[in-house]
C-alpha cells in the first residue's frame, strides 16, 4: 500500500469557503506543482519539509477518529499523486463530507467521474498577483457543478477586473460557488467590497480568512 507524504494534520474551523465556521479535519499534504508569489504554505512545498508518512487506512483511522464529519485535502498540492483518489475513495465512502482544495492546474475529470456526490471541489483561479494564472486549466469549468466552488485570491484591483472577466467568459454566475479572497495584508477587504458594489456582482461571495483572524496569520496546525 502507497504511503502519502502528509506534513501536518489537525481539526479547526474551517476558515474558508461553504464550510467556513464549521469543524473539519485538514490533511495537508507535502508539495506543490506552483509557486504563487502569496503562498502562505510555502513550508509545505520545501523538499527538506519533514512529513508523516502515511496510509490512505491510517489516514481514514485518523479522520474517523476525531469524530468531525468534514475533511480537507489541502497543500501543497493534494491532487499531484496519481493515487490519491484512494484516499479519496475512501474517506467517501465513509460517508464523511471531502472538500479538496486545489490549485486549478490539474485537470479534475478523473476525480469527478468518481462520481462521489460528498466530494466537492474548491478550485482557485490564479490570478496575475501569483505570477501563475498560465498554469490554469480551463476545462475544469466545464466539470465544475454547484456543489463545487471557484476561488479568486485577489491582491489587486486588477485581480478584481479579471475575476469579474472570467466569471463572466465562463459563465461562473449560478453554475458553482464563488468566493473572492483578499491576499492576506496585501489587499484591503473594503476594497472588495467596493469593487462588488460598483458591479453589483450577485451570487459572489467575499470572504476572509478566519483562521488569519481567530489565531496569528502565520501558525500552523489550524
Ligand atoms: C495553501 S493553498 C493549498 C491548496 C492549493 N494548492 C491551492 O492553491 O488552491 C489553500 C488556499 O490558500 C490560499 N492562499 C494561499 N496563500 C494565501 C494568502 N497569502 N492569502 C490568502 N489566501 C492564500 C490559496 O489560494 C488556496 O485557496
Ligand atoms: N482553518 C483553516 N481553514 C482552511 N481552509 C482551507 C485551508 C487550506 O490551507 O487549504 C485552511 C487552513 O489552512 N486553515
Ligand atoms: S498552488 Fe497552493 S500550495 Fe501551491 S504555491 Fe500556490 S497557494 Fe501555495
Ligand atoms: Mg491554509
Amino acid at each position: 500500500m502507497s504511503k502519502y507524504e502528509v506534513v501536518e494534520k489537525f481539526v479547526s474551523i474551517n476558515g474558508e469557503g461553504t464550510k467556513a465556521g464549521q469543524l473539519a479535519v485538514f490533511i495537508r499534504f507535502k508539495g506543490c506543482n506552483l509557486k504563487c508569489k502569496y503562498c502562505d504554505t510555502k513550508w509545505a512545498n520545501e523538499q527538506d519539509t519533514l512529513y508523516q508518512p502515511m496510509t490512505e487506512e491510517e489516514i481514514l483511522d485518523y479522520v474517523l477518529s476525531t469524530g468531525v464529519k468534514n475533511v480537507t485535502l489541502t497543500g501543497g498540492e493534494p491532487l499531484l499523486r496519481d493515487d490519491i483518489e484512494k484516499v479519496i475513495t475512501a474517506l467517501a465512502e465513509n460517508n464523511l463530507n471531502v472538500e479538496i482544495e486545489t490549485n486549478g492546474s490539474i485537470f479534475l475529470d478523473k476525480i469527478r467521474k468518481l462520481h462521489k456526490e460528498n466530494v466537492t471541489f474548491t478550485m482557485d483561479y490564479k490570478l496575475s498577483c501569483s505570477g501563475m494564472e498560465q498554469s490554469m486549466n480551463l476545462g475544469n469549468f466545464d466539470i465544475l457543478n454547484s456543489n463545487d466552488t471557484v476561488k479568486f485570491v485577489v491582491g489587486s484591483r486588477e485581480d478584481l477586473i479579471k475575476t469579474k472577466q472570467i466569471m463572466e467568459k465562463y459563465n461562473l454566475y449560478g453554475k458553482c460557488n464563488l468566493y473572492i479572497s483578499p491576499v492576506f495584508g496585501m489587499i484591503e477587504p473594503e476594497e472588495i467590497v467596493d469593487f462588488m458594489k460598483e458591479n453589483v456582482m450577485n451570487d459572489v461571495n467575499m470572504q476572509i480568512q478566519l483562521h488569519k483572524i481567530i489565531w496569528s496569520p502565520d501558525k500552523k496546525g489550524v
